[in-house]
């Protein structure tokens, strides 16, 4: 570790960054893309000095004085996922319809939710086919109220008494059915833990931001204490149970040491990176190089790549893209690959069907002999019970001031409450580009509001004959079946 603590944290990450890429360069003999400079992301106000945050545990913090007559509850956040083939075009629209996920200029903002209708439409076959290949529908309900129950478990074990809710972005259970429940439950101290490692606007700070909202429109959440754990990549636990599944896949191969860790990243939009300031790239890249430390303390050095799956649509996502990756990894001669899922701790279709089927079958073709893929962590019990510690160290900090407190600032967890977290990055955040290409016609700003929606309008029923048809603009540009 480069980082040691009370050293300047954006100093300290964006020195880790490059390192780490000229790692990967070296490695594997091809050029990534150039780390970004992390030290310009306006979210880095949370990043803690890592060897504070990497060494903490529980045991720091006299727990029964902090929970004194409070009813603590954890609220675990996460995307949700279509149980039934039924459900796939409603969930689409409900992704679609997210602002965080497709971003409208301001002007044309009254068409979300038409074109999310649009989208979701488009996209609903080729969806239901990959949910039915997987069984018919999403496992994330399943996992996560499995996790949830976990981490409940572990939380009495290590005397916290708190109940544990699962609260979805985009299927059931809804985020605010799991808010209403809460209220129900009387609780007085909520910890909200988005189940993502790794911090994206348009996962972790999607999900709070609907919160937010939801917290300013009611008396009871306004009063109640709360904090928020945005993101968790850094802490020992999560990276050494990610280690131990690594190491153990990798003792399947052949030649253990020949093989390849391959990460597999979901992607983003890279405007969400260089315009809007996510700083899930940067978290990213370091999560790996965490992960590959710990591996090289066990005497494990292999070769291993980052790259970026699932991209939607034709504009530029982060690079490089898996599949790309695996085809010139096949070029060069590699014989052995494990794929490692790394954004996220569930299985679900982009590893059940992208990595496990479509992946596989591109490396077999491109000359890869033997393939493994790392499981999630589901409940994993070296990763739960690193939750349950990072709910427990974040006690101390529920309703205080966390990220204008200095001491808040110095904790082990980086927290803050919703509306902090989220304002840190709204105050530099730009439009986000949509991931969909349909409306970047070059209208700007100064554009006349009335002739821009006459326009926006007119293109929509372009749109809708296009659905209903099959045919047309989008068709030929290859844009529909460009989606993943
Ligand atoms: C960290 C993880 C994820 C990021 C970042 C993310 C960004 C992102 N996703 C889409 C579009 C889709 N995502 C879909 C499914 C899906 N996405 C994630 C995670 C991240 N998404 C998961 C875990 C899942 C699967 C849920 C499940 O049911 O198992 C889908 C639907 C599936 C499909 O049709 O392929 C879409 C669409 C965008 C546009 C985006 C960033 C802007
Ligand atoms: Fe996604």
């Amino acid at each position: 570790m480069c980082c040691v603590s009370g050293v300047h944290v954006d100093a300290c990450v964006s020195f880790n960054v490059s390192r780490n890429c000229a790692v990967a360069k070296d490695s594997l003999g091809w050029s990534g893309t150039s780390p970004s400079l992390y030290s310009k992301q306006p979210f880095n106000k949370f990043l803690l000095p890592l060897k504070a945050l990497v060494t903490s545990t529980s045991q720091d913090f006299p727990i029964a004085s902090l929970i004194g007559e409070e009813k603590v509850g954890v609220l675990l956040l996460n995307l949700g996922g279509p149980e039934t083939l039924e459900d796939v075009q409603p969930f689409l629209f409900n992704l679609f319809a997210d602002p965080d996920i497709i971003r409208l200029p301001r002007l044309f903002r009254f068409l979300q939710k038409p074109l999310a209708q649009f989208i979701s439409v488009a996209r609903a076959p080729k969806s239901k086919e990959g949910y039915a290949s997987i069984g018919g529908g999403s496992p994330l309900r399943q996992i996560t109220d499995a996790q949830a129950e976990e981490l409940r478990k572990s939380l009495w074990e290590k005397q916290v008494p708190a109940k544990v809710y699962v609260g979805m972005r985009y299927w059931h259970p809804f985020t605010e059915e799991a808010i209403e429940q809460i209220k129900r439950d009387g609780i007085t101290k909520l910890v909200v833990l988005p189940l993502y490692p790794q911090f994206s606007i348009s996962t972790s700070g999607s999900s709070l931001r609907l919160l937010e909202s939801i917290f300013r429109e009611d008396e009871y959440l306004v009063n109640m204490q709360h904090t928020v754990i945005p993101s968790w990549y850094q802490r020992e636990g999560y990276i050494k149970a990610m280690t131990n599944l690594i190491e153990k896949e990798l003792e399947k191969f052949d030649r253990p040491e020949q093989a390849v860790i391959f990460f597999s990243a979901h992607g983003v939009p890279l405007a969400y990176v260089e315009e809007a300031g996510d700083p899930y790239k940067a978290e990213m890249e370091e999560c790996v190089d965490l992960i590959m430390e710990e591996l090289e303390k066990r005497k494990i050095i292999n070769a291993y790549t980052l790259a970026y799956q699932s991209r939607v649509g034709p504009v530029e996502w982060l690079k490089p893209y898996t599949d790309e990756t695996i085809i010139e990894l096949g070029k060069k001669g590699v014989k052995r690959l494990l794929a490692v899922p790394i954004s996220f701790v569930s299985e679900h279709i982009e590893t059940l069907e992208e990595i496990d089927v479509e992946y596989k079958e591109l490396a077999l073709k491109s000359g890869i002999e033997k393939w493994g893929r790392v499981p999630a962590l589901g409940c994993e019990p070296t990763f739960i019970s690193d939750l349950a510690d990072a709910v427990i160290e974040s006690l101390p900090y529920v309703g205080a001031m966390a990220v204008s407190n200095l001491e808040a600032r110095q904790s082990l967890v980086p927290l803050g409450s919703v509306e902090e977290l989220l304002a840190v990055y709204d105050s530099k955040r730009r439009e986000l580009p949509s991931p969909v290409t349909v409306w970047e016609w070059g209208w700007t700003r100064s554009a006349e509001t009335w002739n821009g929606r006459a326009a926006m309008l007119a293109v929509l029923v372009l749109l809708v004959l296009e659905v209903t048809t099959g045919q047309g603009f989008l068709h030929q540009w290859g844009i529909f079946p460009s989606f993943h």
